[in-house]
């Protein structure tokens, strides 16, 4: 299979749930994107000094400060990554430029039903009955990206975005392999404990990383929102990835659900990035590494940017939880499965994907509320 956007073939979406609306022409939130008030939402964020743990890469504990990162919050933010800041605000920057475009020239590389990159909505939009205040650009196929960017931007003005974005992916590509080395090894997960999951065709993990990880990198734009406190820019939701590397610039939006404690904001650290748990780290670990809940809220007086690069094992090689991980006080969770399985069940059955995935649904109902 060529990529995920395959898998995604399967499960098409209405159109009037990919066309966003001309922001620029809007002055006041619309009915159709009103939501509850987030007053309402008995959670606040500023009144806890909880912050999700920050962590130098070049830390000489990277190890145990990721694993115990991941256990407890599912989620950290990265400094010393490697990754230039003015790289980052190169990415930003063409990012913004797409953005900016009239309404008009973003509709040319219109996601279709059955396809997964392009120009849009946010995949998850059906599951509300309210728009989401959200427009993103989303990238799984080298040869679809340019081609749609080559219909926004004609002449080869194209050029300079795709240039950043691929730089971006083969840069965050090494950065998630080494990454996802430094998770398992936190839990002593070897070569071997891997044989039976994950590595699918692949004789090791090194091999794994080399060619077959299967990724996209989602744009996310979130304009100026004339009432931010009942609109939403992405729902609560979890990622289905291993795990996701995020940039959020320089602004705020970006909440965790934490247990027992609620939405916490994620500050903004100039250059940091942020990881994210999705939901197949969470079936491998056996629950071990919870897949973070998180959403992305919206303010009146700048546009913001955030910029996804989800990283995932390839669409056919077996997801299921690593046999170390199982033992009589950590009985199996979740039963085998492909991440295009995945991606079938979760198309279908979004917050609750999880539970459909569990070997026992009448006791892992909860993950994700
Ligand atoms: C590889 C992915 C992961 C996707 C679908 C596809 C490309 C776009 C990703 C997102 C990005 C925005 C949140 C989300 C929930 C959505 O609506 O689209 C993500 C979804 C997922 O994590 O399931
Ligand atoms: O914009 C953000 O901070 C969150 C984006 C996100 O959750 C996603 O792209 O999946
Ligand atoms: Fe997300």
């Amino acid at each position: 299979m060529k990529s995920i956007s395959e898998a995604y073939k399967d499960h098409p979406i209405n159109l009037h749930n990919i066309i966003p609306i001309d922001f620029k022409k809007v002055h006041e939130l619309p009915e159709s994107h009103t939501w509850p008030s987030l007053d309402q939402d008995s959670i606040s964020d500023t009144s806890h000094d909880q912050v999700i743990p920050i962590i130098d890469l070049e830390d000489p504990n990277v190890m145990k400060l990721i694993g115990h990162a991941c256990q407890t919050w599912g989620a950290f933010q990265i400094t010393n990554h490697g990754i230039p800041i003015s790289f980052l605000d190169e990415v930003e920057s063409q990012s913004r430029k797409l953005f900016t475009l009239p309404s008009k020239q973003k509709l040319k590389a219109l996601r279709t039903p059955d396809s997964v990159g392009g120009y849009g909505r946010p995949r998850m939009q059906p599951f509300f009955p309210k728009f989401l205040w959200q427009e993103g650009f989303t990238m799984v196929d080298k040869s679809a990206t340019i081609d749609q960017t080559s219909k926004i931007w004609p002449h080869g003005d194209h050029t300079p975005f795709c240039r950043a974005m691929e730089e971006y992916q083969k840069k965050l590509k090494d950065l998630a392999n080494r990454l996802l080395g430094v998770m398992l090894d936190s839990l002593k997960i070897t070569n071997d404990d891997l044989r039976l999951t994950l590595l699918g065709s692949s004789s090791s993990l090194e091999d794994l990383k080399s060619e077959a990880p299967h990724t996209a990198l989602q744009l996310n734009s979130y304009p100026a929102c004339p009432n931010p406190n009942r609109a939403m820019g992405l729902a609560s939701h979890t990622d289905t990835s291993l795990f996701t590397v995020l940039y959020q610039s320089r602004s705020r939006g970006l909440q965790i659900r934490a247990n027992g404690i609620g939405w916490v904001t994620v500050p903004p650290v100039p250059g940091a990035l942020v990881v994210n748990i999705g939901d197949l780290l969470h079936i491998l670990t056996n629950g071990r590494f919870p897949s973070a809940v998180h959403r992305a809220i919206v303010n009146q007086s700048h546009h913001r940017l955030s910029i996804g690069y989800f990283y995932g094992p390839p669409c056919n090689s077996k997801i299921a939880p690593v046999r170390k991980l199982v033992d009589s006080n950590h009985p199996i969770r979740y039963r085998d499965l492909t991440w295009r399985e995945y991606i079938g069940i979760k198309a279908k059955h979004f917050d609750k994907s999880l539970s459909f995935a569990a070997v026992n649904p009448q006791i892992d109902t909860n993950d994700q509320s």
